[in-house]
């Protein structure tokens, strides 16, 4: 019986637990149930939650049996019609007498449900049920349910044909993210088998269109225990963090000199960057820098187990910021990748938790109108459902954008988001004042505009903009892909995307062309992302008064005077 009450101790756990849906239950020490099973449970009792709150609320359970609250009653409801095995508990089980002695009557509306449904078999009523559930959350509800495992092929082991023809053969290639999701009996329990992982019905992936080699597959699906995991050749990284190397690169292989990547702890846009140039390698090196020793020592490990030591140089507990750009080892660096620590207001919360549909206590008058009233279902959910709407980001198997960025949590008030907007300033700017840079992407996982166009408007009044030429990537100088991507840079913040940030209606001065170049990904959408920025600095070299500067202000830098010293890091 603990199965039950562990699967509803996760599923109204805290908002404040942190990891995903599925390391929290991995990880939980107060669970008595094995991990596998209660995820399954979950997983599958997710799937059929319209039918279950159906048969449920129709045979008037909850009214006859007060021990069974609605979520209790539809994971066990969910076992005794559909597992086979029928419900985890000895027969002999308070609860699960309290389903059982109403076994006929919950049968013949499960057999009504499947009937008026047309279907005429289970199988069938399972696929009906699906549409049925996309349908009434509508495309973006059932994309952003779905938050798909994003894959990315690492050119230094591997290609994108070869992983396609190995570690995903015998995938089937679909178009759209909701397709990924699958409609399997027993895939929750079918993880992590190495070749060919998942159920066969899960096997599912999408090419991504804006990020070379990158997969879309079926949320859920474990690799880390497949070969090609641990031989580096596919590394799990979010699609949005793939946006800044991409965009700082592209995969053409036009680029010349050295590269920065001045934030760069845990190491993924490190290891991206270096997955790109080995497309193309023309022996350029990647300086990776993190202030953080702590953080530096993931980066190295990253950086290992990416098989890229001998692209990339860590320097580790180096502050960007005292870094000096006419250090003769950064003579050749053309290229720098700012992603510095943010607010972390973009990272997604507990959307992988399934959200199920419950049942309410009462059966509905006119039994026809819980099919009529599917899209109203959603707003039903009861207290134990709504605990569950705001988990922390995905990814339990990668490090996550959460993992990049630990002010996630912290409180966000217009004074901290100043300060961070002023660090972030300040570290591209520092970007801009390296000799043979001509281009630079600054990136964070915030969705606050004082964190990202406002930064973008700062860096361009700066002096050093102005002095050596630099302006926005514009849109038709992004690589094709990106080129392509639709979410474009804002120039006032929207009321509902402020999130108790108190600063909606915040407005940027930045030309239709600088917003057009700036990139973002807002949670929740049909995009299956978290909120992400980025924007790229280009200049063409030619433009560069830095001597003459020098000697106007003898020998003083201008920006000395900057009353916005680096404090440290509060992250
Ligand atoms: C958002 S995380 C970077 C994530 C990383 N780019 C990735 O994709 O894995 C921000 C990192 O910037 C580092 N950082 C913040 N300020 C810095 C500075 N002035 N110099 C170097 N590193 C800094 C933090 O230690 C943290 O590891």
């Amino acid at each position: 019986m603990s199965l039950y009450f562990d699967a509803v101790s996760v599923l109204t756990a805290p908002a404040s637990t942190g990891g995903s849906f599925k390391s929290r239950i991995y990880n939980a020490r107060n669970l008595k149930a094995s991990p596998a099973q209660i995820y399954a449970l979950v997983i599958e009792a997710s799937k059929w939650d319209i039918l279950l709150k159906e048969v449920i609320e129709n045979a008037g359970i909850l009214k006859l049996e007060p021990k069974l609250t609605p979520l209790l009653a539809l994971l066990l409801i969910h076992d005794h019609l559909i597992a086979k095995k029928g419900i985890a508990a000895p027969a002999n089980h308070a609860l699960r007498q309290a389903v059982e002695r109403h076994k006929a009557r919950l049968r013949a509306e499960f057999t009504k449900a499947r009937v008026r449904r047309g279907c005429a078999s289970v199988e069938t009523l399972k696929d009906a049920v699906r549409k049925e559930k996309i349908a009434s959350l509508g495309p973006q509800a059932a994309a952003a349910a779905i938050y798909p495992r994003w894959v990315r092929v690492n050119n230094i082991q591997s290609t994108l044909e070869q992983q396609l023809a190995t570690t995903f053969a015998g995938y089937q290639r679909v178009e759209a993210l909701s397709q990924l999701v699958g409609d399997n009996d027993d895939s929750a329990q079918d993880q992590g088998k190495g070749r060919g992982i998942g159920d066969k019905q899960q096997r599912r992936l999408r090419l991504d269109p804006h990020i070379p080699d990158l997969l879309a597959i079926a949320p859920g699906m474990d690799f880390t225990s497949s070969q090609a995991y641990k031989n580096g050749e596919i590394i799990l990284q979010d699609k949005a963090s793939c946006f800044p190397a991409y965009l700082l690169l592209g995969d053409d292989g036009s680029w010349q000199g050295n590269m920065i990547d001045g934030c760069a702890a845990p190491g993924n846009k490190t290891t991206h960057m270096a997955s790109l140039l080995a497309k193309q390698s023309a022996g350029n090196r990647i300086f990776s820098i993190d202030a953080s020793p702590v953080r530096a020592k993931t980066l190295q490990k990253m950086v290992s187990a990416a098989h890229a030591n001998s692209t990339v140089t860590v320097l580790a507990g180096q502050d960007f910021l005292a870094l000096d750009p006419n250090d003769p080892r950064f003579a050749d660096v053309t290229r720098l990748l700012l992603d510095p620590s943010c607010s972390g207001s973009g990272i997604i919360g507990r959307d992988d938790v399934p959200k199920l549909v419950l049942p309410g206590s009462t059966a509905p008058s006119d039994k026809s109108k819980s099919r009529n009233q599917s899209k109203k279902r959603k707003r039903r959910h009861d207290d134990e459902a709504d605990k569950t709407d705001d988990a922390p980001a995905d990814s339990t198997i990668t490090l996550s954008t959460s993992d990049e960025n630990e002010l996630a949590s912290s409180h966000l008030d217009p004074e901290r988001l100043n300060k961070l907007s002023n660090l972030q300033t300040r570290i591209v700017e520092h970007a801009l004042e390296f000799p043979a840079a001509t281009h630079i992407t600054y990136s964070t996982c915030s969705i606050h505009m004082t964190e990202n166009e406002s930064v973008v408007s700062r860096v361009l009044a700066s002096d050093v903009a102005k002095r050596r030429g630099w302006r926005v990537m514009r849109r038709d100088e992004q690589p094709a892909g990106l080129r392509e991507w639709r979410h474009r840079g804002i120039r006032t913040e929207p009321v509902e995307k402020a999130n108790g940030s108190g600063q909606s209606g915040l407005s940027v001065d930045l030309s239709d062309q600088d917003l057009e170049g700036c990139l973002r990904c807002w949670p929740g959408d049909d995009e299956g992302l978290g909120g992400f920025f980025v924007a790229g600095f280009v200049r063409d070299g030619s433009v560069d008064n830095w001597s003459r500067r020098v000697h106007e202000s003898d020998g003083v830098d201008d920006e000395e005077g900057d009353s916005d010293s680096f404090e440290g890091f509060s992250d």
